[in-house]
C-alpha cells in the first residue's frame, strides 16, 4: 500500500539555514496493516505523512501509495487516501451530515450515493444522533470522529490520520480507537497514523516506527521491539543490602542480562523473557543463602525502547531537528 525509498525533505529556511526534516526514510506498508509512527516533537512524522499524501513534495527519493507515485500521479494518490490532519478539518457551521454529503460529491460521488454513504458512516462512527447538529456544537471525541468519517467518505482503501487522539481525554481516546479499529474491520482499510502516546501505539497498532531526527531508528511489532531493543526488567530486594551485592554479581554472569545495579538492597537488571528467570532467581538467592522481600518483572514499554536506541526518554523528548547549515 505505501513503498518509499529513501524519502527525504529539506525546508531552505534561509541562504544559510535548511532544516533536513526527513532524512531518507524507507517504509513498506503492507494492505490492512494498522501502522503507527511514533517520535518526539519535530522527528519529521507530519512531513513524511504530508509527503506521502501529495501535500508536500519530497526533496529526494520516492514514494508510492495504493501503486501511484506521490510526485507524478497526485491525482491518483489523492482518490485512494483519506487523510485527516492535525486539528478539526470538518468546518465549523454546517450541519455534520452536510458537511459528509458535501465532502462526498466534492469526490465525486452521485448526490444518492453521497447521502446513503454519509449516513453509513454517522452509524459506524456513533454519530447518527449528531446528524443535523452543527460541527461547532458537536463535542471534541465527536468532531474527530467526524474528521475520520470525512476522511472515509469517498471509502479510500488507506485512512492516514496526524495525531487523531491528541487533545482527547483517555475515554474519549479508547472511544476513538474503538471506532478507528471497527472502521479497518468493516471497510477493509489500511491505516497509517502518527501518534505522540506511547500507550496508545503499544497497545493498538501492529507495527511502530519510530522516528528521530527524520530518520527511521526502528519499525517492528511493539512487542518484538521490546524484547529485543529492551527486554524485561528485573527488580529485586533483598532483606540486606550484602545480599544484594552478592546476587547482582551472579546475576550479571547470566547470559543476555545487561544493565545490572544495586542501590542499598534492590537489585534491577534488564533481561529477556525475565518471568522465565524468576525461579531460577529464588533459587540461587537460597542457595546464596540470600533473603528477599520482593522480586518484580516489569515488561519494557515503548519508552524503554526508545531510551536504549537514543538514550533518552521520549516522553520528555521534545527536541527538534536541528537546523543545519547550508
Ligand atoms: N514548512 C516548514 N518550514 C521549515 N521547517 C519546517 C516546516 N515544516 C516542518 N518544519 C521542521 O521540520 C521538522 C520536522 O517537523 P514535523 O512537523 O514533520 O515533525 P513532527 O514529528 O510531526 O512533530 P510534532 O510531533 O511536533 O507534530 C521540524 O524541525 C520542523 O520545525
Amino acid at each position: 500500500m505505501i513503498h518509499t525509498e529513501g524519502l527525504t525533505k529539506d525546508f531552505v529556511v534561509s541562504r544559510k539555514e535548511t532544516v533536513h526534516a526527513v532524512r531518507g526514510i524507507d517504509l513498506d506498508v503492507a494492505p490492512g496493516e494498522l501502522v503507527a509512527i511514533l517520535g518526539p516533537n519535530g522527528a519529521g512524522k507530519t512531513t513524511t505523512m504530508r509527503m506521502l499524501t501529495t501535500l508536500l513534495a519530497p526533496t529526494s527519493g520516492s514514494a508510492r501509495v495504493a501503486g501511484f507515485d506521490v510526485l507524478t500521479q497526485p491525482g491518483h494518490v489523492r482518490r485512494r487516501i483519506g487523510y485527516v490532519g492535525q486539528g478539526n478539518g470538518a468546518g465549523h457551521n454546517q450541519r455534520a451530515a452536510d458537511e459528509l454529503y458535501s465532502q462526498g460529491v466534492t469526490y465525486g460521488l452521485s448526490r444518492a450515493d453521497s447521502r446513503r454513504r454519509a449516513g453509513e458512516l454517522l452509524d459506524s462512527l456513533d454519530l447518527a444522533g449528531k446528524a443535523q447538529r452543527k460541527v461547532t456544537d458537536l463535542s471534541g471525541g465527536q468532531r474527530r470522529r467526524l474528521d475520520v468519517a470525512m476522511g472515509l467518505m469517498h471509502a479510500p482503501p488507506l485512512l492516514v490520520l496526524d495525531e487523531p487522539s491528541t487533545g482527547l481525554d483517555p475515554q474519549n481516546r479508547a472511544n476513538l480507537w474503538e471506532h478507528i479499529t471497527a472502521m479497518r474491520t468493516a471497510f477493509d482499510i489500511t491505516v497509517l497514523l502518527t501518534t505522540h502516546y506511547l500507550d496508545e501505539a503499544d497497545s493498538m497498532a501492529e507495527r511502530v516506527v519510530v522516528v528521530d531526527h527524520g530518520e527511521v531508528i526502528a519499525d517492528d511489532t511493539p512487542d518484538a521491539l521490546k524484547t529485543q531493543l529492551a527486554g524485561d526488567l528485573l527488580v529485586v530486594i533483598a532483606d540486606e543490602p550484602d545480599g544484594a551485592a552478592h546476587l547482582a554479581h551472579i546475576v550479571e554472569r547470566w547470559e543476555g542480562a545487561t544493565e545490572v545495579a544495586v542501590t542499598g538492597t534492590r537489585i534491577t537488571a534488564r533481561i529477556a523473557n525475565g518471568t522465565t528467570r524468576v525461579a531460577e532467581l529464588v533459587h540461587t538467592a537460597d542457595a546464596a543463602a540470600v533473603g528477599l522481600a520482593d522480586v518484580q518483572v516489569r515488561r519494557p514499554t515503548l519508552d524503554d525502547v526508545f531510551l536504549n536506541l537514543t538514550g533518552r526518554s521520549l516522553r520528555e523528548s521534545g527536541t527538534e531537528n536541528e537546523e543545519v547549515a547550508a
